[in-house]
């Protein structure tokens, strides 16, 4: 009785994969952190198990102050979760020669899943999964759609992104509504910022209201990478703010220097730019 319960209940949730998008310019302790946080929300809900984490850094087209290259960003967010059984690091963004905008990082890794599902499922799978198989560049395929028991991909991010969709010429409203309303966002909520007030704020994400899912982290935790880099260039010790092998990692390359946090001084975000031009 009891395995038969337990594959029911199995079957009747909802596979997640956690996709999060950033700089991790280092990545640091707290960015994993989310992933532990967000994994407990949505299980204990009952509806979700989630299956997968995926960090996709940032390609160094963004253009942000002080942000290094790729590869040193990827490497250390290989080395952070070299531990984790379920967090995993994806280069496919870093490696487009143009910043890439989230909603098109969110539809390839979708589109990733269903085609790692139809490889491995039975031929129902496949032939749903064909049917489904979207482009790129114009997906429609609504949470409404999705087939039961098909794995869903939210986007994972702090309070500071999810308000980021406030800052005009930042966001396109069409890309704010496909992350929100097919696929879902988890969000950590940073202390100092009021996310269910700026979710209840706006018509466009209120709408998906039931597709926001507000994480409160408790243990409020200040740590940022910004934070981090400053440390650095002051000579300060950062140990236990981020795992000690991308510590290491940062000391054996000398990374974070005066020099490096002036990269991209007085240039424009890749997004500002595209959007206003
Ligand atoms: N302390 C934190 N609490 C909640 N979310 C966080 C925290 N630090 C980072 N995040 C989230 O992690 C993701 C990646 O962020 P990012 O790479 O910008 O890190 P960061 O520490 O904020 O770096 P920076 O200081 O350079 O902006 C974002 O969604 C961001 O909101
Ligand atoms: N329009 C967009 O798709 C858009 C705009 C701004 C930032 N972002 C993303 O959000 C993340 C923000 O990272 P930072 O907080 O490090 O700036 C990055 O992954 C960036 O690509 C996306
Ligand atoms: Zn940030």
């Amino acid at each position: 009785v009891f395995h038969g319960l337990a594959a029911w209940s199995q079957m009747n949730t909802t596979r997640v994969v956690l996709l999060a998008c950033g700089s991790f310019n280092p990545i640091t302790n707290m960015h994993l952190r989310m992933f532990e946080l967000a994994r407990d929300h949505l299980e204990d809900t009952g509806q979700y198990r989630v299956v997968k984490g995926i960090i996709s850094p940032v390609g160094d087209g963004y253009n942000k102050k002080g942000l290094i290259e790729a590869s040193h960003r990827l490497e250390m967010a290989r080395l952070a979760t070299e531990t984790s059984d379920w967090i995993t690091v994806d280069s496919w963004e870093s490696l487009q020669p143009e910043w890439v905008e989230t909603c098109k990082v969110v539809r390839h890794h979708y589109n990733e899943l269903l085609t790692s599902e139809q490889s491995k499922d039975d031929v129902d799978t496949v032939k749903f999964a064909k049917k489904r198989r979207v482009e790129e560049n114009s997906f429609e395929g609504s949470s409404h759609h999705r087939k039961r028991g098909d794995p869903q991909l939210m986007l994972l991010c702090g309070a500071d992104v999810l308000e980021s969709f406030g800052v005009p010429n930042l966001w396109k409203p069409e890309d704010i509504a496909e992350i929100v309303g097919d696929y879902g966002v988890v969000c950590i909520t940073r202390s100092g910022s009021d996310s269910l007030k700026f979710v209840h704020q706006s018509d466009a994400l209120w709408k998906h209201r039931k597709n926001i899912h507000l994480v409160t982290e408790w243990v409020t935790n200040e740590i940022s990478a910004t934070h981090v880099r400053r440390a650095l260039r002051r000579g300060r010790s950062v140990r236990y703010l981020l795992p000690d092998s991308v510590l290491y990692y940062i000391q054996q390359h000398e990374l974070y220097s005066s020099e490096s946090e002036q990269k991209n001084a007085g240039v424009i975000l890749a997004p500002l730019q595209r959007y206003t031009s």
